[in-house]
């Protein structure tokens, strides 16, 4: 897949530090959530999402993920508010999930990991001229998390907009991108409340593969997740 990092023993997230030694730097993500010792910050105000004009131009499988990508020339679908002080660009959405059972999300809560989870990924377009500057700043990303639970019910095809649960509250940490280059350019907005997903939703991501179509030993792609890692005394923030 023409990258030099992936998911299986010869090149994962274990690995990624020989050729991003910022792996080990001091705001990496995902992390594990303790939801007691995060701090109840009233000065946080609601996160307020503007997707009605989300124009998403393609969906890949770019060899680690499902991702769908947006038109970004303007603001027609931000994120703002909460921990932000502009409004930042919806660029793209991807998963990580796992094999079998419950294993699957990158943030864990109290060691508690959901099947999935949906990284909606913005950039500030007031401070930078493109994604790629933005993507190296420490302000420069916001991705917000939601996490996917495993459950009966099933639901529509993936729009922004009808994908978020009733309750917006969230928690919020500064980190990094989970994949390599690992920058530590973000800022972290998890929502607290998960959305369902059907055991056959779940089941059309395991159908994807790392591998391309005609290559021979096809890779599924499964447990497309970085484990969490060390907080490094930084606050975790939780909103009302
Ligand atoms: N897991 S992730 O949200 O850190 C992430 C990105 C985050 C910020 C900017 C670009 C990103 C691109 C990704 C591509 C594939 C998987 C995760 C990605
Ligand atoms: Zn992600």
């Amino acid at each position: 897949t023409g990258h030099d990092w992936g998911y299986g023993v010869e090149d994962g997230p274990s690995l990624w530090h020989q050729n991003y030694p910022i792996a080990k730097g001091s705001r990496q993500s995902p992390i594990d959530i303790l939801p007691q010792t995060a701090s109840h910050d009233p000065s946080l105000g609601p996160i307020a999402l503007k997707y009605d004009q989300c124009t998403s131009i393609n969906i890949a499988n770019n060899g680690h993920s499902v991702v769908v990508e947006f038109e970004d020339s303007d603001d027609r679908s931000v994120i703002q508010g909460g921990p932000l002080d502009n409004p930042y660009r919806l660029k793209q959405f991807h998963f990580h999930w796992g094999g079998k059972g419950c294993r699957g999300s990158e943030h864990t809560v109290e060691g508690h990991s959901y099947a999935s989870e949906l990284h909606l990924v913005h950039w500030n377009a007031v401070k930078y001229e493109t994604f790629g500057e933005a993507a190296t700043a420490p302000d420069g990303l916001a991705v917000l998390g939601i996490f996917l639970e495993g459950s009966v019910t099933d639901f529509k095809s993936f729009n922004p907009k009808c994908l978020l649960p009733s309750s917006l509250h969230y928690w919020t940490y500064l980190g990094s991108l989970t994949t390599p280059p690992l920058h530590e350019s973000v800022t972290w907005i998890v929502l607290k409340e998960p959305i369902a997903v059907s055991e056959k939703q779940m089941s059309k991501f395991r159908m994807l593969l790392f591998t391309g179509e005609e290559e021979d030993q096809r890779m599924r792609m499964e447990n497309n997740f970085r484990p969490p890692q060390p907080l490094k005394g930084r606050k975790v923030r939780s909103s009302n």
